[in-house]
């Protein structure tokens, strides 16, 4: 069995830019994510995988400040984030009589972000699904990234003073040189909703780098890619992390997280079951057993897989080579 060389990684002396403690996020009587601790340093690849179902989305959610974890904490660049307020309980009365007490549906689903603190504290991420201005073009896209990072207020914008002139035609400059970045540099002028579905990605990812992040958490990147697009996915996001930042990323390619990351954690049910390099979690037994499952499985079945699973590394070098 061949596994992921060791010695290829460079190490890594970067500060710690997200600390996460004890983070645990019940829905109700579901528990989601118990007790899961998480660090990323500068310049970083930190792969989260797991089941379906295991906490990997809700876990990022507390992790961007959508979700306030029920208990634990999550720190950026050494600032602990600021969750939303707790909803208020609101007390109704239908016909003058006795209030009822309303549970707030914000306690099942917890409150939106306020995103524009998140991104200004230098954090941006993408959903699993897009979530692209569908009408505007590329650069448009971008240039909305861009926003949160521009100063002009309301007054200026309206009457489109000099300041407001410099600064739309600084953020059009940078959204320009950004689509170059992600490989996108002759689509700018195209409407988001033409453009391949691969292109749509490194779109997402072109809009969250506008807000000049330190960390970037992508969701499924590569969800619906073919094996060629994933690959320039994987080259795009070594790009990213060789500018400086730190990244984080939730997928269910193993091939993909395995070559990619420099450090992997895999949740199971809520819980942290191992987090090491990808060579420590590729041969773990109990990865493998949670991830493909067996049981009822047919046993040459879950062989297959398991080989899968164990071999995808070697395939991807050869791949590469
Ligand atoms: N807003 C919510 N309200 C109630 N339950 C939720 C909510 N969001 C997620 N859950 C539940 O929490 C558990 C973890 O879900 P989550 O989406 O975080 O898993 P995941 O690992 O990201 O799954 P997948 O790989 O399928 O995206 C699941 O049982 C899910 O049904």
């Amino acid at each position: 069995m061949t596994t992921v060389e060791e010695t290829a990684r460079p190490a890594l002396t970067g500060e710690t830019v997200l600390e996460a403690t004890g983070v645990t996020m019940r829905f109700g009587g579901l528990l989601a994510v118990n007790d899961v601790n998480l660090s990323v340093r500068q310049g970083e690849i930190v792969g989260l995988i797991g089941p379906n179902g295991a906490g990997k989305t809700t876990f990022f959610n507390c992790l961007t400040g959508l979700y306030k974890p029920t208990s634990g904490q999550v720190r950026f660049a050494g600032v602990p984030r600021k969750a939303p307020r707790a909803p208020k309980r609101t007390t109704v009365s239908t016909d003058g009589s006795d209030a009822v007490e309303v549970q707030p549906l914000t306690s099942l689903t917890p409150l939106p972000p306020k995103p524009r603190a998140v991104v200004r504290a230098g954090m941006a991420r993408t959903f699993q699904n897009i979530r692209l201005f569908a009408n505007m073009t590329a650069l448009e896209n971008v240039m909305v990234g861009r926003y949160c990072r521009t100063s002009a207020g309301a007054f200026t914008s309206i009457v489109r003073g000099p300041k407001f002139r410099r600064e739309e035609a600084a953020t059009r400059a940078r959204a320009q040189e950004l689509l170059d970045f992600v490989g996108l540099g002759k689509s700018a002028e195209h409407l988001a909703r033409n453009m391949p579905y691969g292109d749509q990605r490194r779109l997402e990812i072109a809009r969250a780098l506008a807000t000049d992040p330190k960390l970037i958490l992508l969701d499924e990147p590569t969800a619906g890619m073919n094996p060629q697009e994933t690959r320039q996915a994987s080259d795009l996001i070594f790009k990213i992390r060789d500018s400086g930042l730190s990244v984080v990323v939730i997928e269910h390619d193993m091939r993909f997280i395995f070559n990619l990351c420099d450090r992997v954690l895999c949740l199971v049910q809520g819980q942290a079951l191992i987090e090491g390099t990808p060579a420590e979690v590729q041969s773990d037994p109990r990865v493998i057993e949670a991830y493909i499952g067996t049981g009822e499985d047919d046993e040459d079945e879950v062989d297959a897989r398991e080989a899968h699973v164990q071999d995808t590394t070697v395939a991807d070098e050869e791949d590469r080579s």
